[in-house]
């Protein structure tokens, strides 16, 4: 199995008088590369991953796997193996049936029957599942009906691995254990793979790039380092990671807060009003006895404690500043910003 480039260009799909779906996105995902849709419901990644995988089409704009274009080209014949969380499996078939499904239905190119034996049982033992091939799939835990959907999706040998929320119906540390072993299968098999999720932990922890995605629109895509630390807007900065929002005046290159919460920070941005974003390791606090704020909460206690100070505007996630004490609940103190990124209010 080896992955291939996927091309989509300004592509659109609208499925009725209101905002369209898709409203022009273009993205290049490289061979092998594991990509991300992440954005808010509603947001288009959906629709976009169906338009991939020839279970929808746009309206406008193209889409090309592995240098050939799709349009035209029946789903079955783009060489995409899908997961989906409410892709059920076929209850009536055992495991084995079930992973052997895409290969037996082949008109063309189908196996003899000891090749699909042998591939059906590398695959299971591939998803870390060999001893369940007689089992039916309400014999099994949610996390292992969506290793058996994996090994469905990759027993066609598919150069591109489309998953649309596949661990959303899994408790959270299932979902944790059962991506980061996806991630590591991925860089096995080196297949090329997009993977919808609403997610944020699971976008950045398991992709190579993430695409944000925001009403029909691609607002960056980046790797999770750079989408953290350059936003391109203030969408991007509010959806990802955590972030105090304070409302600030640029002038002459210095961000001064609003009602002087905060000392003036040097910023590099335009003049005038604007949202600063600031993560909580970015604000310290420190006991300060005539200090506009209070601390309410320290949260968790121990290390990496974070602090939460509240003040005439609201309430902000901070941490300590590491050369003053521990400020106390209930104490005074005042923040200080280290860094922020600014956007135009
Ligand atoms: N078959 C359809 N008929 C009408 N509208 C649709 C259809 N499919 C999607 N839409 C609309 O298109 C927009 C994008 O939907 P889509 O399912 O792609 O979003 P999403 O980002 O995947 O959301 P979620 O995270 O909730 O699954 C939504 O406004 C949705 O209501």
């Amino acid at each position: 199995m080896s992955g291939t480039g996927v091309e989509i260009r300004d592509v659109a799909r609208r499925f009725g008088p209101g905002a369209a779906a898709l409203d022009g996105v273009s993205l290049s995902v490289r061979p092998g590369e594991f990509v991300a849709l992440l954005g808010p419901s509603g947001s288009g990644k959906t629709t976009l991953l169906r338009i991939l995988g020839g279970l929808d089409h746009a309206d406008a704009g193209s889409v090309a796997i592995g240098g050939r274009d799709m349009a035209g080209v029946p789903a079955r014949e783009r060489g995409i193996g899908f997961v989906f969380q409410s892709y059920a499996l076929f209850r009536h078939m055992d495991v084995f049936s079930n992973v052997a499904f895409g290969l037996r239905v082949r008109r063309r190119n189908r196996p003899p029957a000891a090749e699909i034996a042998e591939r059906v049982r590398r695959l299971l033992s591939l998803v870390q599942i060999p001893e369940m091939e007689r089992r039916y799939p309400d014999q099994l835990s949610g996390g292992q009906r969506q290793r058996v959907a994996l090994a469905r999706a990759l027993a066609i040998e598919p150069s591109l691995l489309l998953l649309d929320e596949p661990f959303g119906a899994l408790d959270a540390q299932v979902r944790k254990d059962l991506r980061l072993w996806l991630r590591g299968l991925q860089e096995e098999v080196g297949i090329t793979t997009i993977l919808v999720t609403h997610d944020q932990d699971e976008a950045m922890e398991v992709a190579d790039r993430v695409a944000v995605m925001r009403a029909g629109r691609i607002a960056q895509f980046g790797t999770p380092d750079a989408l953290l630390e350059n936003p391109a807007d203030a969408f991007v900065a509010g959806f990802l990671g955590e972030a105090n929002r304070l409302l600030c005046t640029v002038r002459a290159g210095v961000a001064h807060f609003e009602g002087d919460a905060l000392p003036p920070l040097p910023v590099q941005a335009p003049e005038g009003r604007a949202l600063a974003f600031i993560r909580p390791h970015e604000l310290l606090a420190r006991a300060a006895p005539d200090g506009p704020f209070t601390l309410r909460a320290l949260r968790p206690a121990g290390p990496g404690t974070r602090l939460v100070v509240t003040g005439p505007r609201g309430s902000f996630d901070a941490v300590a500043a590491p050369d003053a004490p521990l400020p106390r609940r209930g104490e005074p103190c005042a923040l200080e910003a280290q860094a922020a990124r600014i956007f135009p209010a």
